[in-house]
């Protein structure tokens, strides 16, 4: 903890810890008026992720999944959901993982990504912090067929959409998974 840090933490309770574990935090923190103040959250400690946005520039296509996604249901909205091809890290480093998923969830071995932003879904609940990649690819790095891990539980759908399709699919709320929204925005302000 740094000297002047206006953060004191308190307190650390696991709630649950089965997956990942799920905390409650106290912490005491100083306001700008000087006066400190305490207050309990509840954290989802989660690994981080990696994601990746791949474009075929001959055919104007993008690379994306479909999978279903409990979170999605229980907030009542279509849970197939649309995403770019995207894992979490466990142990490995961001650049490993966003390959070994790529290959994994569709089946494509991509040539060469770069990283373009890591955002926070939502720092105020979880930890995680999601790594972006862009790149290119083209019919020919097909390997395999993707689909996902079965014995994990996935049952990852492969799609190929026209890339305006997409950049409208954003803009109308048929994709609102957030990685890939930013991804695609990423993507639409590049090839402006
Ligand atoms: N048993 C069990 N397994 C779980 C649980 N949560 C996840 N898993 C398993 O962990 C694996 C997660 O798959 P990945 O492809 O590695 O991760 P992801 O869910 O696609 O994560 C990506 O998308 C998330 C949603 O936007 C992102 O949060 C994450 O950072 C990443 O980008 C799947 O095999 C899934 O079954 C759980 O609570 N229990
Ligand atoms: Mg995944």
């Amino acid at each position: 903890m740094e000297k002047n840090d206006p953060i004191r933490i308190v307190g650390e309770e696991i709630l649950s810890d089965d997956y990942a574990p799920l905390k409650k935090v106290s912490y005491e923190q100083r306001r700008r008026d000087g006066s400190w103040q305490r207050q309990q959250r509840e954290v989802y400690a989660n690994a981080g992720g990696a994601a990746v946005l791949l474009h075929d520039p001959t055919r104007r296509t993008v690379l994306l999944t479909r999978q279903f996604r409990i979170g999605a249901r229980l907030a009542g909205i279509d849970a197939f959901v649309i995403e770019v091809p995207a894992g979490m890290l466990d142990d490995a480093s961001p650049d490993q993982r966003v390959r070994a998923e790529l290959c994994e969830e569709t089946g494509y071995r991509a040539k060469e990504v770069r990283k373009v932003l890591a955002f926070m879904p939502n720092p105020s609940s979880l930890t995680e912090i999601v790594h972006c990649y862009l790149g290119e690819y083209e019919r020919g790095d097909k390997q395999g067929e993707g689909g996902g891990k079965e014995e994990e539980g996935e049952d990852i759908e492969v799609l190929e959409i026209d890339v305006d399709e997409a950049f409208r699919m954003v803009e109308d709320g048929r994709i609102v998974d957030a990685k890939t929204v930013i991804l695609l925005q990423r993507l639409q302000q590049e090839l402006s």
